[in-house]
């Protein structure tokens, strides 16, 4: 299922527009503002449908927000030639508004059906959206790459929250079916009475309340790939469904006598283990083995110390970015916190406890009580320092050389000069302006002019 995310800034369009989309089976997310669209990772999306006349803002923004993903602009007549602009800027299309729905949906179809832009790895080979780079990341990083292009069925394990679905995304845009629909179940989330309908369609009148025929999500991934979270908590007779899907490409919607044929790369996902769950009957054997033709470990975030801190700031200055709170930074006991808490759910509970920090935080930190970890589930602090969290009067002794630096700077940049800053901070002036640009903490535009 393509991942199209809308950004406009009037409620009515915004919503109609997200209706019409997600009739035609997008995945449809919704944004009012530029800031709002950017927390959202747009990069991460298939398509970005775009406003030009955000309020206050220049939607052609977006386009350099977004690469690479494609980006469609929508104008009226007042700005068209912003939509001109955007166009020479790399916009892939543009329509008018008041919008057509058809020719809306012509237009998404057509750019979403071109030929994906190649996945952009970082050099060091990181999918596009996932962070980290840790010797146990990059066993991860490979076995996509070498997995991807095989076409064979693909086994996702991990605890919560430990990017398995982001994995799967992964191996779809590496993979020769990256043009065609990547389709997300998670199993878990869909009642037990209804997940055989949903995954495999019913004809008309097959069930009480099924008032016309519906096509399943494995039909809506044919030719392209189907992921399947939580695949552990599939029911027995689904799972008899799926293993004919993977054995012969076959499917029968429900009430049907007609078998119909699909070609769908699957790849399915857990935190449990399948094995012993097929020891208990809860899981069928057969099934288990035509999962496990390959797998993809991913590591818990606690077993991935090297990389803790720098998945922190990118999802720190994500946050920051949410909830314009610009230039938030870690205090060392709430890094250190983060360092010693075991993490059960992993890089979303990481991600939310950066939230709810960034919302709490008073000042420019982020100290350990806005970040809220259960006392009792942290682990003895990972470095061999004893030292005690920090109460509030001892703050100042606990503050690395940055933020004393940045704590210092923001507190008195309105009342002096960068000669004075300099001065006192014992440094020069040429270093401090070069400490600016690298903690982003640029001079305020109404602090006092150099002396
Ligand atoms: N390596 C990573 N880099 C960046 N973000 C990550 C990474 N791993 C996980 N995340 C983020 O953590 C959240 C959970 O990721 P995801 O849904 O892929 O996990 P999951 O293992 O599928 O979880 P669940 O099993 O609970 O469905 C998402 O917001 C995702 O963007």
């Amino acid at each position: 299922m393509s991942r199209i995310l809308i950004v406009e800034n009037e409620d009515a369009p915004r919503q109609a527009l997200k209706d019409l989309l997600e009739r035609q089976a997008y995945s449809v997310a919704t944004a009012a503002s530029l800031d709002a669209a950017q927390a959202l990772a747009p990069q991460t999306f298939d398509l970005v449908v775009c406003d030009l006349r955000l309020v206050g803002e220049d939607g052609t923004q977006m386009l350099a927000l977004s690469a690479p993903t494609p980006v469609l602009v929508m104008t009226d007549h007042a700005s068209l030639r912003k939509a001109v602009v955007a166009l020479k800027e790399g916009a892939v299309d543009c329509i008018a508004k008041p919008v057509d729905d058809d020719n809306v949906l012509a237009t998404v179809s057509r750019v979403l059906s071109r030929p994906a832009p190649k996945e952009t790895a970082a050099p060091s080979g990181v999918p596009r959206g996932m962070i980290g780079e840790c010797v146990a990341m990059q066993r991860v990083y490979e076995r996509i790459r070498k997995t991807a292009p095989a076409d064979v069925t693909v086994l996702v394990q991990g605890e919560s929250g430990t990017g398995k679905e982001l994995v799967a995304r992964a191996l779809h845009r590496q993979s020769r079916r990256a043009k065609a629909p990547l389709i997300c179940v998670n199993c878990a989330a869909i009642p037990e009475t209804l997940i055989e309908s949903e995954l495999f369609g019913h004809e008309k009148g097959a069930f009480t309340g099924a008032n016309s025929a519906r096509t399943g999500l494995v039909e809506a991934a044919d030719g392209g790939t189907l992921f399947l979270d939580e695949i552990g908590e599939l029911p027995l007779d689904a799972q008899a469904r799926l293993l004919r899907v993977l054995q012969e490409g076959e499917i029968r919607r429900i009430g049907s006598v007609e078998t119909r044929y699909v070609d769908v790369r699957l790849i399915a996902a857990t935190h449990r283990d399948l094995h012993s769950l097929s020891r208990s009957g809860e899981f069928r054997l057969d099934l288990y083995y035509r999962l496990n033709v390959m797998q993809i470990e991913l590591p818990p975030l606690r077993e991935r110390d090297d990389d803790i801190l720098s998945i922190a700031q990118v999802l720190l200055e994500r946050a920051c970015t949410r909830h314009a709170r610009p230039g938030l930074r870690l205090s060392r006991a709430a890094r250190r916190d983060i360092l010693g808490y075991a993490w059960p759910g992993n890089v979303r509970e990481l991600e939310n406890a950066l939230e709810r920090g960034v919302i709490l935080a008073e000042g420019h930190l982020i100290h350990p009580d806005d970040l809220g970890l259960p006392l009792e589930r942290r682990q003895e602090p990972v470095s061999a320092s004893s030292e005690p969290s920090a109460a509030p009067e001892e703050e100042d002794d606990d503050l690395s050389l940055e933020d004393y630096f940045q704590h210092f700077v923001l507190e008195h940049q309105a009342q002096m000069s960068e000669t004075e800053l300099a001065q006192k901070l014992g440094i020069s002036r040429k270093c401090l302006w070069e400490r600016r640009q690298r903690l982003g903490i640029p001079r305020k535009k109404n602090a006092r002019r150099l002396a």
